[in-house]
């Protein structure tokens, strides 16, 4: 049995089904990321899961013990949970260091060591440790939330976006160090974010969400090669989708014959390479007149700056296949390529494609 066993939960608010027939296995020690659009029901998911709703059906079990089976249910405070909230939800009256010692014992001896050091573990200055939260910025005031959270030593961790509020730079390293801090810790997290590369990088295993429902759930490499279908494929990064044939464990496409992750022969099948797979080197119009058959040229039409990733738009030239060459003449190929060498509008390129696609079911 794993550490935490969620089975056919299911959460309504009046006519709104928020979570319907949730299951999910997760491992001691190890990392779930959940994502899925606004309004898909991943708050209530961790709420239900906190305790701070009560489930309409479905069971939860935490390390062996029932904390919610139809009507009954554990109280939050008893559940050794920990949850992050959204916007912190700190304590308005308590100062911060009175926030981050909120839940540990007042009589013991080295609680204000304690505080400095989770304040120190979260990247805050001990400066603001008499300050109120109004007085803290909201990326501030998020850290607080996750000491206040750390100091109870939770079993299982629950983060509700909790770097929202950071900006790219202190997000990323602020993932890396509660992921850390998290893993020497033991603690087993569960993380809700919004953000596709955060939950590819923090997660061991990556739940999405739509409508109520998980999609499809793995590792973060398998759902990121191989989704289920395109608004997966779309909500985990960009995607290039195309119709092929396949055979023999290949499929001949607009983009050429490309090997693919499936062998089963099909007529009409539709298949999915991320933009980083297609790759561009310069090339003349005389080397696209004397081109090979299966050498596959193109012409940028747009070329958008982005500093390091760059919106490339190429009209393919020459197609293997003259029917989808008009479908995707109409919707150029679109690429992200690092700013210091991105083609100019109007450059001759050939296109080549690494790895395999990976075909629909
Ligand atoms: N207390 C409530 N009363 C009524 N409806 C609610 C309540 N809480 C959530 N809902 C509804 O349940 C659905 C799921 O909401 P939830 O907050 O779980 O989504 P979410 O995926 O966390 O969204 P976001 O990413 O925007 O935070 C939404 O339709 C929401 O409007």
């Amino acid at each position: 049995m794993s550490f935490l066993e969620i089975a056919s939960l299911s959460k309504n608010y009046g006519p709104v089904a928020a979570v319907t027939g949730i299951d999910l296995a997760v491992a001691s020690g190890s990392r779930t990321a959940i994502v899925g659009p606004s309004g898909c029901g991943k708050t209530t998911l961790l709420r239900l899961i906190a305790g701070f709703e009560a489930p309409d059906g479905g069971r939860i079990t935490l390390d062996g013990k029932l904390l919610a089976n139809g009507g009954t249910s554990v109280p939050a405070h008893l559940r050794g949970i920990g949850l992050v909230a959204q916007d912190g939800a700190l304590f308005p009256h308590l100062t911060i260091a009175g926030n981050i010692g909120f839940g540990l014992d007042r009589k013991e001896p080295r609680r204000d060591e304690r505080i400095a050091e989770l304040a120190y573990i979260v990247g805050l200055d001990k400066s603001i440790l008499s300050r109120r939260p109004h007085q803290l910025s909201g990326g501030q005031q998020q850290r607080v939330a996750l000491a206040r959270a750390m100091a109870m030593k939770p079993r299982l961790m629950l983060l509700d976006e909790p770097f929202s509020a950071l900006d790219t730079g202190l997000r990323a390293s602020m993932r890396k160090a509660v992921a850390e801090m998290l893993e020497s810790a033991g603690i087993t997290t569960i993380l809700v974010t919004h953000d596709q590369t955060e939950a590819l990088s923090f997660a061991d295993q990556v739940a999405v969400m739509r409508e109520g429902r998980f999609s499809q759930i793995g590792t973060p490499r398998d759902l990121y090669l191989r989704p289920k279908d395109r608004m997966i494929a779309e909500f985990l990064g960009d995607a290039i989708v195309l119709s092929a044939k396949i055979a023999n464990g290949y499929a001949e496409s607009t983009l050429g014959r490309i090997a693919v992750d499936g062998r089963e022969p099909r007529d009409i099948a539709r298949i999915m390479l991320r933009p980083e797979q297609v790759l561009l080197a310069a090339a003349s119009r005389n080397e696209l007149a004397a081109a090979q058959p299966g050498v596959l040229f193109g012409e940028v039409t747009e070329s958008e700056f982005g500093g390091a990733s760059c919106a490339v738009a190429i009209k393919l030239l020459n197609t293997p296949d003259p029917p989808e060459a008009a479908a995707i003449g109409s919707t150029p190929l679109v690429l992200k390529k690092p700013g210091v060498d991105a083609p100019s509008v109007g450059d001759i390129v050939r296109i080549s494609v690494v790895g395999k696609a990976h075909v629909f079911s």
